[in-house]
């Protein structure tokens, strides 16, 4: 006893403090578990006490795939929720879903909830398209979701990474516009061209070239493929509503068809990683010294150089250029089609509107004028009314129109409705950019609206949500909105443009095709008359 009086007290003060401390940190930590578990249980217990989600009457087995089937699956969720309110359930084969439909579900969803939504659901389409859910998009949040995402916000999207890129945009956009004079011209002379196209070709462009550095790769083979995956990827294919039952993706042929495009992806981006791997091992041994290799790397750049040069630790290595299969994937998945379908509908809804149009025009070209013509990022900031027309068209047209459903950790109330553990929650982003009680005539396309109004699309203004909102917000939000400017920009500035076969405004069919992104159903075809600075 008294040897051990010693130690606590005499020789050793220091020991009795830690075991002090030790109790304490002991203590505190054992309370706040119990205090959590109790939440969790109340939270539990409140939450069985309200209703679960009106919805549809359901079938067995299918539930209510017959009453949401339709190609435009947002516009039919939007009908349902008319009926059902804003909070609605719907069983969609084997998955238990929710859609919401309004600002302020998303808000509770998306704000107060967001931690116990971030993890997707299993969908087998994407777990084998996307490296069993590795990549950022499929993924489910947790530690390695979270350095992923990190890297992708902080590395390759960051503000400071897409303006040193800027000039890849520019030298492209530039193209485009050489590219819409010939082709205008090769057809007689004013000859309609078809937008569609151009700007999904340029897009893919801009962002290989950010990404890899290169086209040819692109052109040749990795276009076609990816175009075949968005075709594939939705989130309501059967497999994806049926997803433990592997024999009915067997024998419709998914499964083997989605595997098929996962290898020749992993092939193509194989390629590109190890063409830039012999580069720098090259250059390393020309000048023996690898700072001055990465150096003369940085004058040509890439995204893929960025990871790569993030470590010289060989197994880090690996795990990098596992890291850069997932990211290109991701930016051409989420990005390829994302912004020229964005331009595309921008440019729909200024033809069918001529007077916003003159508008757009007159602004760009006092602008544009005083520089010399020539249309660059540096001043994109003072076109105000353009930048309303970007947001009008995000509320209107937003290019992912429902968000890739998340899970439940736990069970929590949403607008005074129960959702259980398990069930996929889905953001209807379409209605809510047409939600009457907060847009005076939502079906009307007027930019003006934006003019004095400090809704952003950024994520916290819930009835403006075009890229997401919280931990799932979209990283290429800041190249998505510099490649939309800059296309759109370019092609009011330098063209007088007019609907071909003398088509009045009113008629542009405004339809819309349904697969990653809504893009209009029949590409847009326009005639050009360039416009020549006075
Ligand atoms: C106008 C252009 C774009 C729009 C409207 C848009 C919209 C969105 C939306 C709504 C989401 C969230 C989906 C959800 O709620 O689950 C999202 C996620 C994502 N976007 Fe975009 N996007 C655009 C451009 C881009 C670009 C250019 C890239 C990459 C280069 C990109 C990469 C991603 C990724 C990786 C995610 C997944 C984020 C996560 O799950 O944590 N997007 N995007």
């Amino acid at each position: 006893m008294e040897e051990i009086n010693e130690i606590l007290f005499s020789n050793n003060p220091p020991l009795l403090i830690i075991i002090l401390i030790t109790t304490l940190i002991i203590l505190f930590s054992t309370i706040s578990f119990l205090k959590k578990q109790n939440k969790k249980q109340s939270n539990k217990n409140r939450a069985a006490t309200f209703p679960l989600p009106p919805g549809p009457w359901k079938l067995p087995i299918i539930g209510n795939i017959h009453q949401s089937s339709s190609a435009l699956i947002h516009r039919r969720f939007a009908e349902l929720s008319q009926h059902y309110g804003p909070v609605m359930h719907l069983q969609l084969g084997e998955t238990s879903n929710v859609v919401l439909s309004s600002p302020e579900s998303a808000s509770e969803f998306l704000k107060t909830h967001d931690q116990n939504f971030a993890i997707r659901p299993y969908m087998p389409s994407g777990s084998i398209i996307c490296y069993g859910g590795r990549d950022i998009v499929f993924s489910s949040e947790g530690d390695y979701w979270r350095r992923m995402k990190r890297i992708c916000t902080t590395e390759l999207l960051s503000k400071k990474r897409v303006t040193s890129l800027r000039f890849i945009r520019e030298e492209e956009a530039d193209k485009l516009v050489q590219l819409i004079g010939r082709e205008s011209a090769a057809g007689g002379g004013g000859a309609a061209v078809n937008l569609s196209r151009l700007l999904f070709a340029v897009s893919n462009t801009m962002t290989s070239r950010t990404a890899f550095g290169k086209v040819r790769e692109l052109e040749e083979s990795f276009l076609p493929v990816m175009h075949r995956i968005l075709q594939t990827l939705g989130g309501f294919s059967i497999g994806d509503l049926f997803p433990s039952n592997r024999f009915l993706r067997l024998i419709s042929g998914t499964e083997r068809e989605l595997n098929k495009l996962h290898q020749e992806i992993d092939v193509i981006i194989q390629g590109i990683v190890d063409e830039h791997l012999s580069r720098r091992r090259r250059r390393e041994t020309e000048h023996h010294d690898i700072a001055e290799a990465a150096e003369e790397d940085d004058n040509d750049e890439d995204l893929v150089d960025v990871l790569l040069a993030s470590t010289n630790n060989h197994l880090e290595a690996k795990a990098i250029i596992m890291i850069i299969h997932y990211a290109l994937q991701d930016m051409f998945l989420a990005g390829g089609e994302t912004s020229p379908v964005t331009v595309a509908w921008a440019m729909s809804e200024l033809m069918r509107n001529p007077e916003k149009m003159e508008k757009a025009q007159r602004e760009a070209r006092q602008l544009f004028d005083r520089k010399g013509g020539v249309v660059d990022e540096s001043c994109l900031d003072e076109l105000h009314y353009l930048k309303s027309v970007i947001k009008e068209t995000l509320r209107m047209h937003p290019a992912v129109p429902l968000s890739i459903p998340r899970e439940g950790v736990e069970a929590v109330v949403i607008n005074g409705y129960r959702i259980p553990t398990k069930t996929r929650v889905i953001v209807n982003y379409w209605a809510i950019g047409r939600d009457p009680s907060y847009w005076t005539q939502p079906d009307e396309f007027m930019p003006e609206r934006f003019l004095d109004s400090s809704v952003d699309y950024k994520g916290f203004d819930f009835q403006l949500i075009p890229f997401g909102a919280g931990r799932r917000l979209c990283p290429g939000i800041n190249y998505g909105i510099a490649v939309v400017s800059l296309l759109l920009a370019n092609l009011i500035y330098h063209f007088d443009w007019k609907l071909p076969n003398q088509l009045k405004p009113q008629d542009l069919d405004m339809f819309k095709n349904l697969g990653v992104s809504a893009s209009r159903k029949n590409d847009l075809y326009l005639n050009p008359i360039p416009y020549h600075a006075p």
